[in-house]
């Protein structure tokens, strides 16, 4: 039995369709949607600003090599397209693998295919700060608590520039 924590980013085109693309495809095991952050970004600072999401995933099925599938068949459907040349440029969706465990034991894997948890999840504050909102005593295995991480200077800087956007909701889609 795994649980999950993905993260997810649109910069590209409507970016909040994106994210409500991958919610409601991520569909059975959803157990919890962050609300919706404007963020700059991260990495490669010549691109449009993101919108960010985090959820939170519960399936008995699921191995959590199965969540990097659903994660890229994600990715896919909403047509993101993989610059070489360009590590951290834009897209119309990523979806990424933070965190998964079996049972209560944390997945550790240093696999370059599914790397747990993610490399750099504990750098990223467009990942720590929704998280955070929706499970405010979660750990990222191996960081710790992501209260404390978003006090670490990397994160605590870049969170000034994260603004919630309380009307893009994505849980009532309907
Ligand atoms: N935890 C993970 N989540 C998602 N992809 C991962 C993970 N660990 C390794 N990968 C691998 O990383 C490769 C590149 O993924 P991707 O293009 O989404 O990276 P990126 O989004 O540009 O950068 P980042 O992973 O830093 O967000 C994928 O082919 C995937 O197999
Ligand atoms: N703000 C923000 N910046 C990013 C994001 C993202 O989702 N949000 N994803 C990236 C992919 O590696 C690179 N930079």
């Amino acid at each position: 039995m795994t649980r999950a924590v993905l993260s997810l980013g649109a910069n590209l085109g409507d970016r909040l369709a994106h994210l409500r693309a991958a919610v409601r495809s991520l569909g059975p095991g959803l157990v919890r949607v962050s609300g919706v952050y404007e963020t700059p970004p991260w990495g490669d600072s010549a691109q449009p600003s993101y919108l960010n999401a985090v959820v939170l995933m519960d399936d008995p099925a699921a191995t959590a090599r199965d969540w990097l599938t659903r994660a890229q068949a994600c990715e896919r459907a909403e047509g993101r397209v993989r610059d070489p040349d360009r590590r951290f440029g834009p897209r119309t969706l990523d979806v990424d693998v933070i965190a998964v465990w079996d049972g209560d034991r944390p997945v550790l894997d240093d696999d370059p295919e599914l790397t747990l948890p993610h490399p750099r999840a504990h750098l990223r504050a467009f990942v720590l700060a929704p998280w955070l909102a929706v499970d405010p005593d979660a750990e990222l295995p191996g960081h710790g608590p992501i209260a404390a991480l978003l006090d670490t200077p990397g994160p605590a800087a870049d969170l000034a520039g994260v603004r919630s956007r309380p009307e893009l909701s994505l849980e009532s889609m309907e």
